[in-house]
């Protein structure tokens, strides 16, 4: 992983610790699967920033771990609060980063991963919180919709609204000098080991750092 900025200048990172690293890429890239594949593997190098959102848990998720679950109210008067990096209205549910969330993986000296839509992409390129940005891209429209479908866990109207925001951010996401690294996950394994060697300069860094404090 390359500290340079698109302009090739070494920028200051704001805060002291290992840079964030941003995930983004259309619902049913892939996400999830492979943070978990790197945090499982990595568990004492990356720290997940646990986002809030008003949609319903699905089997299995955990309140706290996947997400804060909070109703639409709650979450409305805690971003007027100022309490959000950053956060978004996606196929009809509000999701967001909290101030907190970060904070409470990079007091661990952690890398920070976060797991945002392109709009949160977009809100924290306004911020100074200067990640690396990682776009994991499905092979096809084709094979993105087999893959939402086979995770049975959305309703048609979910899905179709899920697919209709990732045409719209494959399109926005071939805009160049946006991210850092694209991974296009078609076979699971290779897809790991891209990601794996984009970020293992970093990983070295902070397992290094992390076993002689
Ligand atoms: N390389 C792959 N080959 C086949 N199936 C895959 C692959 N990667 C992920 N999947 C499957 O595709 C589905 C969607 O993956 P995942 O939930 O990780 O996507 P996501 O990008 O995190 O989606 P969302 O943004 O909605 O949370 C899951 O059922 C997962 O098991
Ligand atoms: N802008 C933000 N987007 C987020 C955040 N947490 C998750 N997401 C994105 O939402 C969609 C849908 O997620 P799902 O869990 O309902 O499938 C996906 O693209 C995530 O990347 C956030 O805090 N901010």
């Amino acid at each position: 992983m390359r500290d340079v900025t698109a302009k090739g200048t070494r920028k200051q990172h704001a805060m002291a610790g290992p840079r964030p690293v941003v995930f983004t890429g259309p619902s049913g890239a892939g996400k999830s699967t492979l943070l978990k594949k790197l945090m499982k593997e990595y568990d004492s190098v990356f720290g997940f920033s646990v986002s809030h959102t008003t949609r319903n848990p699905r089997p299995g998720e955990e309140n706290g771990k996947d997400y804060h679950y909070v109703t639409r109210e709650a979450m409305q008067a805690a971003i007027a609060g100022g309490d959000f990096i950053e956060s978004a209205e996606f196929s009809g549910n509000i999701y967001g980063t909290s101030k907190a969330a970060v904070q409470d993986v990079r007091a661990k000296n952690l890398i920070c991963i976060l797991d945002v839509d392109m709009q949160g992409v977009r809100n924290i390129k306004r911020t100074d919180l200067q990640p690396v940005y990682v776009s994991i891209q499905p092979p096809s429209m084709a094979v993105l919709e087999k893959r939402l479908r086979g995770r049975k866990t959305e309703s048609e109207e979910s899905l179709q609204k899920r697919l209709k925001a990732a045409q719209v951010d494959m399109e926005l996401g071939k805009e160049p000098g946006i991210f850092d690294v694209l991974i296009i996950n078609d076979n699971l394994e290779d897809a790991y080991e891209q990601l794996k060697q984009a970020l293992l300069e970093e990983i070295n860094k902070v397992k290094k750092v992390n076993m002689v404090s």
